[in-house]
C-alpha cells in the first residue's frame, strides 16, 4: 500500500521563503501521517508562472538554493518522498530552462521529469523559457509499485492529439500503474467537468490510475482553483480535494484503487461542484484577496454610482476584505438622481461599508469654464459627460494614493466590449472584479449574493433600476445600445463563440440568427462587432479583470489595436 499526501497549496511568485515554509509544512504534516510520498503542484518552489522573471539569474539562484533546501529537509524524513516542481538550467542547446518534477527522498534527487508539452496559447507560455523534455516516460518503483510523472498539459493530448508527442500514452507503454500529475491549472467556467471528462477517459483507455494535484490562488488575473483529484479505471473519480482553498490530504493506494488514508474503505468524495454564480462567487473572492495581499493593500476604495455594477463590486470587496477594509465613495453631479446617493447609503449600511460623500458639480464646472476661457467653446455632449467620469476617476485616485487603498474598477465585460466606458475616467483602477461577466450575469451575481447572505445587501431598489450612465439629463444605457438581453447575446456569440457551454451557444447563435433575419436586426450586429473591434485600445489601457472564462480580456487574448477589419 501507499500512503499518499496532497499537498495543494498556493505558492507565490518569487517569494522563496514563503514557499520553503510551504513546501517544509508539507513535508512535516507528510511525515506526521505516515505517507511515503507527498505531492505538490507544477513550479511549487517558484509559483506558476513566473513570465520573463525566469530570464533573471538572481530568481533563477533562488529558486536552485530554496530546491535544495527542500532536499536537505527531507533528509530528516526518512522513507517519505518528495514531488516538487521548479525550473532547472539547460546545459544543451534549446531553451535555457527545463520544466522539472523532481522526486526527492533522503536527501537526494531519485527521478527527475521535464515537462514535454509546453502550452502557447490562450493564457499559457511555456515554450517561452522552457525547452522541451525528452520524449521518454520517467516511471519510479516505490514500494513495489510503479509511479509515473506528467506535468500539467503533459496530460492532456491524450485525446485531443494537438501535440506530435502523447506522453500519458508513453507511461502506459512503460507499465506505470500509478500517474502522478502536477498542476497550475487555472479555473474558468466549466474546466472542472472538462478536466475530469478528459482525464477520466484518458485513465479507463490507459488503464492507469492518476492523481492529479493543482496549484490554488490568484495570480493577476488568473484563478487557480485547487480541486486535486484522483481517479481510476475501477472508482472513477475517487476524491476531489477543496476546490478555491488550501488543502491537506492524504490517501492511500492499493490493487489500483485509492482508500482512505488509513487503508479501510474508500475515501470520502465530497461533491465540490458550484452553480455558476457560486463560482463566480468564489473565484472573484479568492483572486481579489491574493492580489491586494500579494500587492501589500489592505483596504480598497470604490465609486458608488448607487448602479449595480459598483453595489455587487462593494459587496464582493466587503466580503472578500473585511467590509472595514472598504471604502465607498458618492459623488453626486447635477445629473445624479436622488436615488444614486441614497440607494449607496442603504447598500453601506446593509454591508457596513463606510460611505463618503464628495460633490463633483462645482468641479465639474470649473473644467467647464476652463475649457472656454482656454479653447473659445463651450465644453458639450460626449465631452462633457466623459469629464464627470474623470473627475470621478480622479478624486478616486486621490483617495488611493491618500490612503493607500487599491481603486476597484466597476467595468462589466458588456460595456468594456463596447467601449461604454471612460478611458481614464471610470476605467480607472487596479483591478476590475466583475469585468469578465456580461451585465445580466452581473445582476444574476447580485440575486445570489442576496440569497446566500439571507437578506438584501444589495437593495431591491439596485437591482430593479434601468441602468444608466448618469452623465446626462434622464440619460439610459438603452439610449446607446440595445437592452442587454440582446447585447450580451450578440456579444456571447461573437467573443466567446464555441468555448460557451453548449445550451448558452446554441441560445446566443438563435438570437444572432434570429436578429439577422431583418435589416435592422443585421445592422445591429454588424455594429456591435464594429464596436467591439474598434475599442480594443480602450481594453489594452484598463486595468486587469479577474478572468472567469476561458476568454476573458487580458493577457489570454491578443488582438491588434491598430487595425482595418
Ligand atoms: N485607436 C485609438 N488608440 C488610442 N486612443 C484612442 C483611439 N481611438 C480613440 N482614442 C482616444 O479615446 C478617446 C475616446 O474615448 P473616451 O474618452 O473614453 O470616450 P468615448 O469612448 O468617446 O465615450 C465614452 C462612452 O462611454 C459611455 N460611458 C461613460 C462613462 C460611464 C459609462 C457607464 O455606463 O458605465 C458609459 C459614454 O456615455 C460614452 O458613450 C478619444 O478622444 C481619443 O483620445
Ligand atoms: N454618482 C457617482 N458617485 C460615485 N461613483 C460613481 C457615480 N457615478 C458613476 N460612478 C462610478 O463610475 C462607474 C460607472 O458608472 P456608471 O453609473 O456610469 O455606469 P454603470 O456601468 O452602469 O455602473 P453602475 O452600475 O455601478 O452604475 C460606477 O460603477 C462608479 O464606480
Ligand atoms: N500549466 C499548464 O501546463 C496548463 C495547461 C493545461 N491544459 C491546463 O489549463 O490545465
Amino acid at each position: 500500500m501507499l500512503r499518499i499526501a496532497i499537498a495543494q497549496c498556493n505558492p507565490t511568485i518569487g517569494d522563496f521563503e514563503g514557499n520553503l515554509a510551504l513546501h517544509l509544512d508539507g513535508l512535516q504534516r507528510a511525515a506526521q501521517a505516515g505517507a511515503d510520498l507527498v505531492v505538490f503542484p507544477e513550479l511549487s518552489i517558484c509559483g506558476y508562472y513566473p513570465g520573463d522573471l525566469l530570464e533573471e539569474a538572481r530568481f533563477l539562484d533562488r529558486a536552485e538554493a530554496t530546491l535544495q533546501d527542500v532536499i536537505d529537509a527531507t533528509r530528516r524524513l526518512p522513507g517519505l518522498t518528495a514531488v516538487i516542481g521548479a525550473p532547472r538550467r539547460n546545459p544543451g542547446p534549446g531553451k535555457p530552462l527545463f520544466n522539472a518534477l523532481l522526486a526527492v527522498r533522503e536527501g537526494r534527487i531519485v527521478a527527475e521529469y521535464h515537462k514535454q508539452l509546453l502550452p502557447v496559447y490562450g493564457v499559457f507560455d511555456d515554450g517561452r523559457h522552457f525547452e522541451a523534455g525528452p520524449e521518454t516516460a520517467c516511471v519510479l518503483p516505490l514500494k513495489g509499485m510503479r509511479v509515473g510523472f506528467l506535468i500539467c498539459e503533459d496530460g492532456w493530448n491524450d485525446d485531443l492529439r494537438s501535440y506530435r508527442v502523447n506522453p500519458f500514452e508513453k507511461l502506459a507503454q512503460a507499465d506505470a500503474q500509478l500517474v502522478v500529475s502536477i498542476n497550475a491549472s487555472p479555473s474558468d467556467v466549466g474546466k472542472r467537468s472538462q478536466r475530469h471528462a478528459l482525464f477520466q477517459a484518458a485513465c479507463l483507455r490507459r488503464q492507469m490510475a492518476l492523481l492529479y494535484v493543482n496549484q490554488v490562488g490568484g495570480q493577476d488575473q488568473l484563478v487557480y482553483d485547487g480541486g486535486s483529484f484522483a481517479m481510476s479505471p475501477l472508482q472513477g473519480l475517487a476524491f476531489e480535494a477543496a476546490r478555491l482553498a488550501e488543502d491537506f490530504q492524504v490517501l492511500a493506494f492499493e490493487g489500483g484503487r485509492f482508500l482512505r488514508s488509513d487503508g479501510v474503505g474508500a475515501p470520502q468524495c465530497i461533491d465540490q461542484t458550484m452553480a455558476t454564480p457560486e463560482f463566480h462567487r468564489r473565484q472573484i473572492l479568492l483572486g481579489l484577496r491574493d492580489y491586494a495581499r500579494r500587492c501589500g493593500f489592505g483596504k480598497v476604495v470604490v465609486g458608488s454610482s448607487g448602479g449595480i455594477d459598483s453595489a455587487v463590486t462593494i459587496a464582493l470587496a466587503a466580503e472578500a476584505l473585511g467590509a472595514q477594509n472598504v471604502v465607498a465613495v458618492t459623488m453626486p453631479s447635477v445629473f445624479s438622481s436622488a436615488g444614486s446617493v441614497s440607494d449607496s447609503e442603504t447598500l453601506c449600511q446593509a454591508l457596513g461599508v463606510t460611505l463618503f460623500r464628495h460633490p463633483i458639480a462645482d468641479l465639474v464646472r470649473e473644467f467647464e469654464d476652463g475649457f472656454a476661457t482656454a479653447f473659445g467653446a463651450p465644453l458639450r455632449g460626449l465631452p462633457l459627460e466623459n469629464l464627470q467620469a474623470r473627475v470621478r476617476g480622479a478624486i478616486l485616485m486621490e483617495y488611493s494614493n491618500g490612503y493607500d487603498a487599491l481603486l476597484l474598477t466597476t467595468g462589466n465585460k458588456s460595456e468594456i466590449s463596447v467601449g461604454y466606458c471612460t478611458l481614464y475616467g471610470d476605467t480607472n483602477g487596479g483591478l476590475g472584479l466583475i469585468g469578465d461577466l456580461y451585465k445580466t450575469e452581473v445582476y444574476a451575481l447580485a440575486r445570489h449574493l442576496n440569497a446566500q447572505a439571507g437578506r438584501e445587501i444589495i437593495p431591491a431598489a439596485i437591482i430593479d433600476k434601468a441602468p444608466s450612465a448618469e452623465l446626462a439629463p434622464d440619460q439610459r444605457d438603452t439610449d446607446s445600445l440595445p437592452p442587454y438581453e440582446v447585447l450580451d447575446e450578440i456579444l456571447k456569440w461573437h467573443i466567446e463563440g464555441s468555448r460557451l457551454p453548449a445550451d448558452e451557444a446554441q441560445a446566443a447563435a438563435r438570437t444572432v440568427e434570429q436578429l439577422s433575419g431583418t435589416d435592422t436586426g443585421a445592422a445591429l450586429v454588424e455594429r456591435i462587432c464594429r464596436m467591439v473591434a474598434r475599442n480594443e485600445y480602450k481594453r489594452r489601457q484598463s486595468p486587469p479583470v479577474i478572468r472567469l472564462r476561458s476568454r476573458a480580456f487580458g493577457s489570454g487574448r491578443q488582438i491588434p489595436i491598430a487595425v482595418r477589419y
